[in-house]
């Protein structure tokens, strides 16, 4: 199944600005990006990244790793992955498409492989009983990852993404499956989220983290993150 991943390459995570300089910030992005190709590819998907400018996946801080295509749109999320839809439409003429966010990171070849689960994609599935749209919900309200099998269904990222992506899914007559999946409802917008990811993320961007000087701070309420 074709897996593309929208890519901000030249503005990433500017919640993070409390947290992580420019710089930081951009390596982060980075490091994310490799973890969640890794384990897209695992799960026998076939990334390819979405991406506001240009910049080499095979040049990054993680070595080795996939290297997917990488088709560069400036338009904003939601009018650049519309148009993919639009010109793909899977469902339709063509094969299942899966969107997910490049800030997964904590997602596991097994989380990717209940998303995938169901919905065709030249992998010779059975597709009876699937879904036309499986939505991942992210935290805050956002759409995490989405698999599309419906030619009509478009996209309306930020905001409460969610909501409006099972209101259009009803409008244009496409059913839907929630998928509930810890591992993909966590995105990393926010130092908050650090901590998910110092406690659960087992791959480069929690190494990453760690060589940077972050460690969880549990002392009251919910657990932080601390930085020497
Ligand atoms: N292609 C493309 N990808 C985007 C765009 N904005 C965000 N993304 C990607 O979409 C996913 C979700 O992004 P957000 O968390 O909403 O935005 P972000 O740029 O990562 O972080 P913030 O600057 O804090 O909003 C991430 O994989 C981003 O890299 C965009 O305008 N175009
Ligand atoms: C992509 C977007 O992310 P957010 O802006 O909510 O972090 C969304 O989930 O709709």
């Amino acid at each position: 199944m074709e897996v593309l991943v929208p890519f901000s390459a030249d503005r990433p995570k500017s919640r993070l600005a409390d947290a992580l300089s420019p710089s930081e910030r951009a390596t982060f992005a980075r490091t994310m990006l490799a973890d969640v190709l890794a384990a897209i590819d695992r799960a026998g998907g076939d990334p390819h990244v979405l991406a506001t400018d240009e910049f080499d996946p095979s040049d990054g801080p993680v070595a080795g790793g996939p290297s997917p295509p990488v088709t560069v749109d400036d338009r904003p999320l939601t009018d650049a992955v519309n148009a993919v839809l639009a010109e793909r439409r899977p469902g339709g003429e063509g094969d299942p498409l899966a969107v997910v966010m490049a800030d997964l990171a904590l997602a596991t070849p097994a989380a990717f492989d209940r998303l995938f689960a169901g919905h065709a994609g030249g992998d010779g599935r059975d597709r009876s009983g699937a879904p036309d749209v499986s939505i991942v919900p992210g935290r805050g309200g956002g759409t995490n990852a989405l698999v599309v099998s419906h030619p009509r269904f478009r996209v309306d990222y930020h905001g409460a993404s969610y909501l409006d992506h099972r209101r259009i899914a009803d409008e244009v007559g496409a059913t839907v499956r929630t998928v509930d999946s810890h591992r993909l409802a966590t995105d990393v917008d926010e130092r908050s989220d650090l901590a998910e990811l110092l406690i659960h993320g087992d791959g480069a961007a929690a190494a990453w983290l760690r060589e940077a000087g972050f460690s969880l701070d549990a002392d009251g309420g919910r657990v932080g993150v601390v930085r020497e």
